[in-house]
């Protein structure tokens, strides 16, 4: 099949996949480079260089900070509690035992916190807070593209990576873990359902804002990677 252009084509090719697999779809290549990135594969394999998750780590920082700050966006505009508290639960999550994890991490590189606090904001993290709160405060749907693509793609090579032998290294057991463990599975799983059941009773326009927000999300992700190399 040639690749679809829209969020239409798409769907009319395959009537019998979720809507979230079509956003998938329409990512492509950078769907595969973001999950397939020597950054998880490193990570996994033990061989990723303290130096380059020290600046991934800085980065990754801010970006779970701006993240929150979508988050608030989401529970204010989600259609009732259960994804109401699906966000406030991830946000409580993201606030305290996720930002443990980069103190912790931070003390176990030797990045003193007010240094990783000072570094500079590189403009990929820029960009991805331009876009996801930009998307946020556009649209429920929009908004909620972005967040999907940031946790589904971390689940994916999370999963992928847990299976294999654990590294030694504790900021890359954790850091893969995190992404495997069966909460956040099922927290991803709650998201696509949620994405899915959104997709369909959207208009066509915002069909498309939400494909393509989602497809700019991969393209950020890989880039993100790349910066921590550099
Ligand atoms: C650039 C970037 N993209 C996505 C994630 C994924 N993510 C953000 S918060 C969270 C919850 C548990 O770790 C997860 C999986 C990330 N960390 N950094």
């Amino acid at each position: 099949m040639s690749m679809p252009s829209s969020y239409a084509e798409a769907r009319a090719a395959e009537p019998g996949a979720r809507p979230t697999d079509i956003l998938v779809r329409l990512s492509q290549p950078h769907w595969d480079a973001a999950c397939g990135h020597r950054f998880t594969r490193e990570l996994g394999a033990d061989t990723l260089s303290a130096e380059v998750f020290g600046r991934y780590a800085v980065q990754d920082h801010l970006f779970v900070t701006d993240l929150a700050s979508v988050l608030g966006h989401l529970i204010a505009r989600a259609p009732g509690m259960t994804a109401k508290h699906r966000f406030a639960a991830f946000a409580a999550m993201l606030t305290s035992e996720e930002n443990d994890f980069f103190l912790r991490t931070f003390d176990q590189l030797g990045i003193e916190p007010q240094e990783a606090a000072r570094m500079p904001v590189h403009e990929v993290t820029r960009a991805f807070a331009g876009l996801m709160l930009s998307a946020a405060e556009r649209s429920y749907a929009q908004g909620l593209a972005c967040l999907l693509c940031a946790e589904w793609c971390y689940l994916t090579w999370g999963v992928r990576e847990a299976a294999e032998v654990r590294p030694r290294r504790a900021w890359a057991q954790e850091w893969i873990d995190l992404h495997a463990v069966p909460a956040f599975r099922s927290f991803v799983e709650g998201l696509r359902e949620e994405m899915d059941r959104t997709l369909d009773a959207a208009t066509p326009e915002e069909q498309e804002a939400a494909a393509r927000a989602f497809r700019r999300m991969t393209e950020l992700e890989v880039e993100f990677f790349d910066a921590a190399y550099s």
